[in-house]
């Protein structure tokens, strides 16, 4: 599956044609997990879409999930882009970044320095890189191009060995461990657990994927996780709010500023 996505993304950057720079406010990632609203940072995720699961909301409205996220008290935003997979879009990072005031980060398959240009176009604070998808001395160019154009990178990981690699070579300020294997499409929050122990004190880590309830985040905290990354549960909850409160069982949003 990644290797196909990864073709796709190869054919869709050859006929890549970056948009005008959209003027937007950046939020840090790295500093909204810091100073989370609960006892666990989350980024709420805008996802219409998934290979494993297909449609998961139908009456898909992008800027009203990003809008209800942000009032139920989420700490960042997530959105998909890519088209093929998850049927996502550039022009909904845009769209969103007009509306609220919270980091909101691409989640694509960023394997070019023009997909991280188009980053900063579409007025992104922050991207995924996923270990695996290029060789991590390349993942590496991308994540210090990225940072010098001001866009921050959460490194994914999917595997204990992944992890490992990737800290050979460099340690991300932040780290997402990825739940879902992505040749089984299962999810597992043992990853979590076994890669907890491994990721340094110095990175933020973010346990993400197949997280659907209070129990699941309590699972992940005790695992040491700093921030979750939710997509699925909350889209299909009554409502983002109503899936936030849910997802927390009713803990308090701290006031922080
Ligand atoms: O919908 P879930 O199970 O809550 O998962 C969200 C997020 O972790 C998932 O969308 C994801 C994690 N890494 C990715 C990489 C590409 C696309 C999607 C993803």
């Amino acid at each position: 599956m990644l290797e196909q996505i990864i073709a796709t993304k190869k054919e869709e950057i050859s006929t890549l044609v970056l948009p005008e720079q959209a003027v937007v406010t950046n939020y840090s990632l790295y500093k909204a997990l810091k100073n989370k609203n609960r006892s666990v940072g989350l980024i709420a995720e805008v996802k219409k879409a998934s290979p494993s699961k297909g449609v998961i909301e139908p009456n898909f409205d992008p800027i009203k999930t990003a809008i209800g996220y942000e009032k139920g008290g989420a700490d960042a935003i997530s959105v998909l882009t890519d088209i093929q997979y998850f049927q996502g879009s550039r022009d909904y990072i845009t769209e969103i970044k007009k509306h609220v005031s919270i980091p909101v980060m691409r989640k694509d398959f960023i394997i070019s320095k023009a997909q991280i240009d188009e980053t900063v176009r579409i007025g992104a604070d922050a991207m995924l890189l996923i270990v695996g998808t290029v060789p991590i001395r390349e993942l590496k160019e991308l994540y210090e191009y990225a940072y010098q154009n001001g866009l921050e990178c959460l490194v994914e990981v999917h595997a204990k060995e992944e992890l490992e690699e990737l800290l050979d070579v460099f340690t991300p300020k932040m780290i997402g461990i990825n739940n879902r294997n992505l040749k089984t499409f299962k999810t597992s929050l043992e990853q979590t657990k076994e890669m907890g122990e491994i990721v340094p004190k110095e990175s933020l880590f973010v346990s993400e994927s197949g997280i659907l309830t209070s129990e699941d985040v309590q699972t992940v905290l005790r695992a040491g996780a700093n921030g979750i990354l939710v997509g699925e549960s909350l889209m299909r909850a009554a409502s983002p709010e109503i899936g936030i409160q849910t997802l927390f069982g009713g803990e308090k949003v701290e006031a922080n500023t």
